[in-house]
C-alpha cells in the first residue's frame, strides 16, 4: 500500500495534534516495511502526533502480498534455512514490529509507557483456541522482545481466558474484534483479572498495558445494510429505522465507554490502579469510513474523549489531518445515545445477532487473509527455490478439476491441514492415528542426529565392505531397495543389495553375490517379529560365522524398534550396532527414519544433502502452506478424490528409467495405507504405458519424471494420455537425491487421500491374517513334517489348479485353457486382475509377467499388478483382501528346484514359502475374492512359457 503523506495543517492546529489534548492518542492502523525504513513512519511521529501502529492480518496481507520491499530478506532468509511458509512469514512480520517499535519507542518513554506500542496480531486460526492462543503470545511477545509491543488477541468467548493469562504473565495486550458490550465486559474483565493475579501473586502491575479495540465502522456496514432492505420491503417502521442510519456503531462505542467509565470508577479498579496499574484504555478500532455517504473522518470526529485511542487507517488520518474537526464528542449526548440503542432493539434491528455474525465473520475473514498472505509468500518462496523442490504439474479432466479445487477449498475453511500437523485423529477416524505421525517430523530428528550417522558412514567406509546385504520385508525393504537402484554403488562404499524373499532360489542368488566374508548385513525389522527377517538372519548368521567365526556379529547390524525380539536377538548375537526406529512410524512410513537413513549411510549416500531435499518436501507441505499450494495437500486430494468420486482408484505410476524403484516402494505405502475395509486405491506399478484406448475409466496416472534424465517415450505417452483427457500428475524431479523430498511428499499425500477416503491409513489389519494362516501351516509342518494335504480340483500336465469351493464351482473345466478363460472372463470393466507369483524374482521371472500383464490390460482393458511372492505381503496385499473387491487374481506356484534350511527350525525356506502362499490364498478365498493358484510342477521356464501362451489364448 502506498501511503501519501500529505503535509498540511501543522503544529496546534493540525487535528491529530489536536486529539492529544481532548487524552485521545491517533495511532496508525497501518505497517508496511518500506514506510518504516524511508522515514514516513517517523515523519508522522514527529508531525502528526502519532503515538502507536497495529497490524491485523489483513494488513500484513497488503504489506508483503505486493511489491518487492521483502525480497532481498526472503532471498537471505532462504539461502541459509530451510523453512515453511509460515515461519517465513513470522520472520519478516516480527521483524517490521521490530523496526516499529523502535521508531516508537521515544513515544513509550515521553509517555511513561502509556502509549508508544506496536500490536502484533496472534495466528487467526488460533481465534478459537485458547491455549494455543497463549502460548502464541508468550512467544511472539519473547521473539520481538520490545517494552513497546502489544500482542493482539481476539476477543472471543476462548480469547478472554487467554488475556487473562497472558496479562498475568506480564505481557501487554490489545484485545481484538471486539462488537458487542457483552463481549468488551468480558474482556475489561478478564484484564483486571489477569491483574490481580499478578498482585495475589506479589508482581508488579505497573508497565503493563492494554486496550480493547472495539470495532465501529463493520456495525455500521450490518445494521445500515438490514436497515436500507426493510426501507426498500416497505416496512412501517421506515422513518424510524432510516434515522438509525449510520448512527448504531457510535452509540454502541459511547454505551462502551460508559462502561470502563464506571470500572475504573470502582473500588475493584481504584485498588490496582494504586499499585500502579494502568486502566485498559478503549481503542476505537475499524475507523475508516465505509459508506461513501458519510464523512470520511465519521469515526474519528464523533469518538474523541479521554483516556482512549483510535487507531486510524493511513486515508482516514490523511483526511483528519486535512480536515477534521476536534470536539470532546464521546461523552456528548450519551442519553441520545441510549436511545439510539434502545431504538435499535425496539425496531428489531438485533444488534447481538449482528455483533455475533460480525466476530465469526472477523475471525474467518482474517483467517481468510492470512491464508492468502501465506499463500503469497509460499508463492514467493517456491519461486525462489527453483529446481530446490520438485515440481508437481496437475492435468485433470474439468469435473475432477472442479472436484478437487472444491476440496482444496474445504481442507483450506476447515483448517484440515493445520489439524493435521497437530495430530488431530479426528482427520481420520478418530482412533489412535495420533500415535502414528512421528513421521510427520523424523527428517528433522534425523538431521539433528547426522553426526552420529556420519560418524557410522565414515566407519562403514572405513571397514572396506564390498558387499550390504538387508534383510527385511515391506516397509523396512522397499525404501533401502529404492536408495539401492537408484544411487547404485557410490565410489568407496559397498554395494547395497536388499533381500525381501523366502524363495530357496532367491535366498542362494543373493548368497552368491555377495562375498560373505566382506558383506555387512542390515537385519531390518521394525516389529522385530516378522518372520523373513528373522529366517534370513538365522541363515545368513550361520553362513557368515562359516567364515568369519567368532567375529560374526560384527559384520552385523540391526535397525529395528526399542525394545523388539530383534533387539534381543542383536544384543545376545553380539551385532557391531543396533540403529533404532520410532514406535509412532508404521513400517511404510519409515524411509526417513533409520529404515531408510542407516542403510542410506552405509551405502554411501551424501546425507546431509539428501535429508536437506526430504526437509524442503517437508516444509513444503507445512501447517502454513494453504492447501491449494500444498504439495502434499494437492496430490492427496487428486487421488483420494478421484478415487471416491469419480471411481478412478487405480493409482497408475509411472516413473523415469533410473527412478522407476520408486514405484515398488509407493505400491506398500498407497495400498497398505489406503486398501481396507472394501475401500482403497489401487497402486498399478511399472505397467508399461500404452496408448490410451488401452485403459479404462478407473484410473489416476502419477508420473515421476527425472527431470534430467527422461525418457521420450514415456512423455510422449504422458501427453497423449493427457490429450485423450485422462487425469496426470506429473511430478519433476531435477535429480535422483529428491526421490527423498517425493517420499515425504508421497507419504503426506497418502494421509491426505486417506483422510478423504474416510480410513485410517495407518493400520494393516488384514496383513495379519494371511499372517495367522501362514503360522498355523509352518506350525503343523514342525508338528507334522509336512504341511497339510490339499487337494487340486483340476490338472492339466504340468499345471494343478487349486482354488476354494466357490472360485472352483465358477472356474469348472479340465483344461488350462478352459480354466484360465472361465477365470479371465470374470473379469469386467474397473476390476484389476493381480499376477501373483511365488517364485524367484529375477530378470527372466520379470521379463515374463510384464508381458503376460500387459497381454491382459492390452486384451481385457483393466489394470494389472505384477507381483512377486512373499515381498507383496507386505506391500500390496493388504489392499487386495481389504480393498475394493475388484481384484481377480492369479496365484503362481512352482516347485523349488532346490530348497534351503533355516537353522534351528524344522521347516525350509520352501516350506515357508509354500505356507505363505497357501495363507495368501485362504485369506483372499475367504474374502470372496475371485482367486485361482496354478502350480507349475518340474522346470519353472517351460512352465511360464506354456502359461503365458495359454495366458494369451484366454484373453
Ligand atoms: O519391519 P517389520 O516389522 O518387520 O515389518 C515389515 C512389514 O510388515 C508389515 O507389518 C505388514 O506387512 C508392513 O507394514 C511392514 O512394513
Ligand atoms: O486493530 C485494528 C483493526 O484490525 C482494524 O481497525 C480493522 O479495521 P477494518 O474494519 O477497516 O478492517
Amino acid at each position: 500500500m502506498n501511503v501519501v503523506h500529505k503535509t498540511g495543517v501543522q503544529g496546534a492546529t493540525n487535528p491529530l495534534k489536536a486529539l492529544e489534548s481532548f487524552g485521545q492518542s491517533p495511532w496508525l492502523d497501518f505497517i508496511q516495511r518500506s514506510y518504516t525504513e524511508n522515514g514516513s513512519l517517523k515523519k508522522l511521529v514527529d508531525e502528526d502526533g502519532l503515538k502507536g501502529v497495529t497490524s491485523n492480518p489483513a494488513i500484513f496481507q497488503k504489506a508483503m502480498g505486493q511489491g518487492t520491499d521483502y525480497d532481498p530478506q526472503y532471498k537471505d532468509v532462504l539461502a541459509h534455512q530451510i523453512v515453511a511458509a509460515g515461519t517465513l512469514y513470522e520472520t519478516m512480520a516480527i521483524d517490521d514490529i521490530k523496526a516499529a517499535t523502535a521508531v516508537l519507542y521515544p513515544v513509550y518513554e515521553q509517555t511513561k509507557g502509556l502509549d508508544g506500542y506496536v500490536s502484533l496480531e496472534v495466528s487467526p486460526y488460533l481465534a478459537r483456541d485458547t491455549a494455543g492462543t497463549v502460548e502464541e503470545a508468550l512467544r511472539l511477545w519473547k521473539a520481538v522482545d520490545a517494552k513497546n509491543l502489544m500482542i493482539k488477541i481476539p476477543g472471543t468467548d476462548e480469547g478472554a481466558p487467554a488475556v487473562r493469562t497472558a496479562i498475568s504473565e506480564g505481557l501487554s495486550i490489545n484485545v481484538t474484534l471486539l462488537f458487542s458490550l457483552e463481549a468488551y465486559r468480558k474482556v475489561l474483565e478478564a484484564y483486571i483479572a489477569g491483574l490481580e493475579d499478578r498482585h495475589a501473586k506479589g508482581l508488579p502491575v505497573s508497565g503493563i498495558a492494554s486496550v480493547a479495540s472495539f470495532f465501529v465502522s463493520r456495525i455500521d456496514g450490518k445494521i445500515d445494510k438490514k436497515i436500507d432492505d426493510r426501507v426498500a420491503a416497505g416496512d412501517k417502521d421506515a422513518e424510524a429505522l432510516k434515522a438509525l442510519r449510520g448512527k448504531v456503531a457510535i452509540a454502541n462505542a459511547k454505551m462502551a465507554y460508559q462502561h470502563w467509565l464506571e470500572v475504573t470508577a470502582s473500588p475493584r479498579w481504584q485498588k490496582l490502579a494504586a499499585a500502579g496499574a494502568q486502566t485498559q484504555r478503549l481503542l476505537w478500532a475499524s475507523t475508516g469510513t465505509k459508506d461513501k455517504a458519510y464523512s470520511d473522518v465519521l469515526y474519528v470526529e464523533e469518538l474523541i474523549g479521554p483516556e482512549t485511542v483510535n487507531t486510524i487507517p493511513p486515508a482516514t488520518f490523511d483526511a483528519f489531518r486535512d480536515h477534521g474537526k476536534v470536539r470532546p464528542s464521546l461523552t456528548e449526548d450519551v442519553e441520545g445515545a441510549r436511545h439510539v440503542m434502545a431504538e435499535a432493539e425496539r425496531l428489531g434491528l438485533d444488534l447481538d445477532g449482528v455483533t455475533k455474525t460480525l466476530v465469526d465473520e472477523g475471525v474467518s475473514s482474517f483467517a481468510d487473509a492470512f491464508d492468502d498472505l501465506l499463500g503469497t509468500v509460499a508463492t514467493k518462496e517456491n519461486a525462489l527455490l527453483g529446481d530446490a523442490l520438485t515440481k508437481t504439474t496437475i492435468e485433470l479432466p474439468a469435473d475432477l478439476d472442479s472436484a478437487v479445487k472444491a476440496s482444496l477449498d474445504a481442507w483450506r475453511k476447515g483448517g484440515i491441514v493445520r489439524r493435521l500437523w497437530a495430530r488431530d485423529a479426528t482427520v481420520w477416524t478418530g482412533k489412535d492415528e495420533a500415535k502414528w505421525l512421528k513421521w510427520l517430523d523424523i527428517v528433522d530428528d534425523r538431521l539433528a542426529d547426522l553426526p552420529a550417522l556420519e560418524a557410522f558412514q565414515a566407519e562403514v567406509k572405513q571397514k572396506g565392505f564390498t558387499d550390504i546385504l538387508l534383510l527385511g520385508m515391506g516397509g523396512s525393504s522397499l525404501g533401502p531397495e529404492v536408495l539401492a537402484e537408484t544411487f547404485g554403488k557410490h565410489a568407496g562404499f559397498p554395494t547395497l543389495h536388499v533381500l525381501d524373499s523366502t524363495d530357496p532360489q532367491q535366498v542362494a542368488a543373493f548368497e552368491k553375490k555377495v562375498d560373505l566374508a566382506k558383506t555387512l548385513f542390515i537385519v531390518s525389522s521394525k516389529s522385530g517379529g516378522t518372520l523373513e527377517p528373522n529366517i534370513l538372519k538365522a541363515y545368513f548368521f550361520a553362513a557368515a560365522k562359516k567364515v568369519l567365526g567368532d567375529a560374526v556379529g560384527s559384520h552385523f547390524v540391526a535397525v529395528t524398534d526399542p525394545g523388539s525380539h530383534m533387539e534381543d536377538v542383536a544384543k545376545q548375537d553380539g551385532f557391531w550396532k543396533i540403529f533404532y526406529g520410532e514406535k509412532q512410524i508404521g513400517g511404510r512410513y519409515s524411509v526417513l527414519s533409520n529404515f531408510g537413513i542407516v542403510p542410506a549411510a552405509a551405502a554411501g549416500v551424501p546425507l546431509k544433502p539428501f535429508l536437506d531435499s526430504a526437509l524442503y518436501g517437508v516444509r513444503a507441505s507445512a501447517a502454513s502452506v494453504p492447501p491449494a499450494l500444498n504439495p502434499g495437500v494437492q496430490l492427496g486430494t487428486v487421488l483420494g478424490i478421484a478415487a471416491t468420486k469419480f471411481g478412478r482408484d487405480k493409482v497408475t505410476i509411472v516413473a523415469s528409467p533410473a527412478i522407476y524403484d520408486l514405484g515398488a516402494w509407493l505400491e506398500q505405502l498407497i495400498a497398505e495405507s489406503t486398501g481396507k475395509i472394501g475401500k482403497g486405491l489401487i497402486p498399478i506399478d511399472d505397467e508399461t504405458l500404452g496408448a490410451p484406448d488401452v485403459y479404462g475409466t478407473d484410473r489416476v496416472f502419477a508420473y515421476l519424471r527425472l527431470a534430467s534424465e527422461p525418457s521420450a517415450e514415456q512423455d510422449k505417452a504422458i501427453r497423449a494420455l493427457v490429450a485423450a483427457g485422462a487425469p496426470v500428475v506429473t511430478i519433476d524431479l531435477h535429480d535422483k537425491l529428491q526421490v527423498a523430498q517425493e517420499f515425504f511428499h508421497w507419504e503426506f499425500a497418502t494421509a491426505v487421500a486417506g483422510s478423504i477416503l474416510g480410513i485410517d491409513p495407518f493400520d494393516q489389519p488384514d496383513v495379519e491374517a494371511s499372517k495367522i494362516e501362514t503360522k498355523k501351516l509352518t506350525t503343523a509342518y514342525n508338528e507334522t513334517g509336512k504341511l497339510p494335504s490339499e487337494t487340486p480340483f483340476a490338472t492339466d500336465g504340468a499345471f494343478t489348479f487349486f482354488a476354494d469351493a466357490a472360485n472352483a464351482e465358477a472356474l469348472k473345466g479340465g483344461s488350462l485353457a478352459e480354466i484360465l478363460k472361465a477365470h479371465f472372463g470374470r473379469v469386467k470393466a474397473g476390476d484389476y486382475v493381480g499376477l501373483l507369483a511365488y517364485v524367484e524374482r529375477d530378470e527372466a521371472t520379470r521379463t515374463w509377467i510384464q508381458a503376460a500383464r500387459l497381454a491382459i490390460r492390452d486384451a481385457l482393458k483393466v489394470a494389472t499388478a505384477a507381483e512377486f511372492g512373499p515381498r507383496f505381503l507386505h506391500s500390496t496385499g493388504q489392499a487386495y483382501k481389504g480393498g475394493p473387491n475388484s481384484g481377480v487374481f492369479l496365484q503362481i506356484t512352482a516347485d523349488d528346484v532346490a530348497d534351503l534350511p533355516v537353522p534351528g527350525e524344522k521347516y525350509t525356506f520352501g516350506v515357508v514359502k509354500a505356507a505363505q502362499a497357501r495363507g495368501d490364498f485362504d485369506v483372499l478365498a475367504e474374502r470372496g475374492r475371485r482367486a485361482l493358484r496354478v502350480h507349475i510342477k518340474g522346470d519353472l521356464k517351460s512352465g511360464l512359457d506354456a502359461l503365458g501362451k495359454a495366458i494369451d489364448a484366454s484373453i
